[in-house]
């Protein structure tokens, strides 16, 4: 099963638009797991069994784990995942893009080390540098357009010969690169009006979309604006507004507790 197959499924068993990121800081990761051996993977592992039931999918973010030398617990968390709760994609998100050679190796790392379904992937570069990525058919490359941050329009917004950047981009992955069909695309919820812009260029193509809870993106208006005709297609992210719900002993229910009012708020918007 292709990564967009995966996702599909998932779409449709669960009725759930919502991604949990992984995103585990030492300071906020509750009190009594510091003391453990693997604190980072007691705490990822938590939340995954407090939340898989409404999850389309896990984006755990590698900078978390080797900012701490912690790879080894990103990877127990990814087998975790695939292990116990098989029809969950897990998207590694480490945001890669280099000269063709490296992004090979980058690709290598995602896909046959960590065994992710699918990356992020930064294609600022040109599409040589996504190609790897983009031969891995079964694989997902989610690649970065419009991103969350506030400097986003600093370069994705310059004029390029009547377009903003980022609308080009977007019609040359969909036209040019998506011939695996296994491309998705990076749009802040915090700029619908330009998610609805790419989801008229991209057709149905799947939008990876951070920025919800802690970044404080509206969910009517980015749901409104880039949900599919199905009511499908986006894979709506929060981290730290569910992870960090709780840090006490009852961290994982009120992990739980925020990732059902999330889905369900999404889900009010729906077709
Ligand atoms: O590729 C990403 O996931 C990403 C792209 C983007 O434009 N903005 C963005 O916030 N992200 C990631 O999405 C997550 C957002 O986290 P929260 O703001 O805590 O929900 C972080 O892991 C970011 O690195």
């Amino acid at each position: 099963m292709t990564f967009i197959e995966k996702l599909e499924a998932r779409w449709e068993q669960t009725n759930s638009l919502l991604c949990v990121g992984l995103d585990p800081t030492l300071k906020r990761i509750p009190a009594h797991l510091q003391e453990h051996s693997e604190p980072i993977y007691q705490f990822c592992r938590a939340i995954v069994d407090a939340t898989h039931d409404l999850v389309c999918a896990y984006k755990p973010q590698i900078a978390y784990f080797a900012g701490l030398t912690a790879e080894d617990q990103l990877q127990k968390t990814i087998d975790y995942i695939r292990y116990n709760y098989p029809h969950i994609p897990v998207i590694l998100d480490s945001k890669r893009g280099d000269i063709g050679s490296t992004a090979e190796m980058y690709a290598a790392e995602a896909f046959d080390r960590y065994q992710a379904h699918a990356v992020t992937v930064n294609p600022y570069m040109g599409r040589d540098s996504a190609q790897p990525f983009l031969d891995r058919a079964d694989k997902g490359t989610i690649l970065l357009c419009r991103t969350s941050n506030p400097g986003a329009g600093d370069l994705q917004d310059l004029d390029v010969g009547g377009l903003p950047l980022y609308e080009k981009l977007a019609g040359m992955i969909t036209n040019e690169w998506n011939t695996n069909n296994n491309c998705s695309l990076v749009v802040g919820a915090t700029w619908p009006e330009q998610m609805a812009r790419l989801r008229e260029i991209t057709g149905d193509m799947p939008f990876l979309v951070p920025g919800v809870g802690a970044q404080g993106g509206d969910v009517k208006a980015l749901v409104e604006a880039g949900q599919r005709r199905d009511g499908k297609g986006l894979m709506i992210n929060s981290s730290r507004g569910v992870i960090y719900a709780g840090n006490g002993y009852d961290f994982m229910d009120k992990a739980r507790e925020v990732a059902i009012e999330t889905r369900d708020l999404i889900n009010q918007y729906r077709r």
